[in-house]
């Protein structure tokens, strides 16, 4: 946007606010998955009296908003590096498996043995601490995005960028790794909110050392990027996952 400044003239671009890289952002693309996301959401509120088991519909309302607010969260936070990649819905074959597993399981207990999807007064406890878990997760995913901005990227940065700062304030002061932390329990809360015992003990063990593997390849390059910064840092703030220091 060109604009003069007041009465010398002299004109200005206000091009400090980085914009998406359109190539990489194909619109069709972004707003027939964005529309999809929004109808699965909507439609699993709209069937929440129809559906006997409820828990299913707000499972599929959390996986569409998850995924909507990846995408959004870059664009909003770190729109040079927003791409229809950004729903992470092609998140590995390993994720896609795990939530089919989840829905399967689901579904099978359902059908073969009505009484474990039967919400009791137990049941519904647990269903809270799901929620709970949900909630927690997707906050503190969400705002560590905000938090890093620039610095976040959905994949590992094997090469130092210019706009990348150590990001140690806000809730990084608290967490080393949020966006993983809250990746991790929203995760484990859906399958504690589906009443799956198979798929929760998976999704802990199998997310756990996903997520164990993933901080130390990063933490290498972070500490080639930052150096005594980062161990320092490393030193003061644990991660809070559990047995990952
Ligand atoms: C998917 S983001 C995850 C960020 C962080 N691990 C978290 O859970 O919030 C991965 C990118 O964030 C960068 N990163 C991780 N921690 C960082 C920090 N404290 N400051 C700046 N960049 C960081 C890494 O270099 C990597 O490229």
């Amino acid at each position: 946007m060109v604009e003069t400044e007041g009465e010398t003239d002299v004109p200005y671009v206000n091009d400090s606010k980085t914009y998406p890289e359109i190539t990489q952002n194909p619109l069709d693309e972004i707003s027939l998955t964005a529309y999809a996301l929004g109808g699965l959401g909507g439609l699993f509120l709209g069937l929440i009296p129809v559906l006997k088991f409820t828990n299913f519909n707000i499972y599929m309302i959390a996986f569409s908003l998850f995924h909507f607010l990846e995408f959004y969260t870059t664009a909003k936070y770190n729109p040079s590096k927003v791409s229809s990649d950004s729903f992470i819905l092609n998140n590995g074959i390993e994720y896609t498996a795990a939530h089919l597993l989840g829905v399967f399981e689901c579904f099978i207990e359902g059908y073969f043995f009505k009484s474990s999807k039967a919400l009791t007064p137990v049941k519904i406890v647990i269903s809270c601490i799901a929620i709970m878990l949900i909630i927690i997760g997707q906050l503190t995913r969400s705002i560590a995005m905000c938090t890093a901005g620039k610095s976040f990227s959905h994949f590992i940065k094997t090469e130092k960028e210019t706009d990348h700062v150590l990001v140690k304030d806000g809730i990084y002061a608290y967490l080393r790794h949020p966006s993983y932390f809250g990746f991790y329990w929203w995760a484990v809360g859906t399958q504690l909110l589906l009443l799956n015992p198979i798929s929760t003990v998976v999704f802990l063990y199998v997310l756990w050392a996903f997520f164990r593997k993933r901080i130390n390849i990063e933490e290498r390059y972070l500490i080639s990027f930052f150096g005594k910064d980062y161990v320092q840092y490393k030193k003061e703030v644990s991660t809070r996952i559990p047995f990952i220091e």
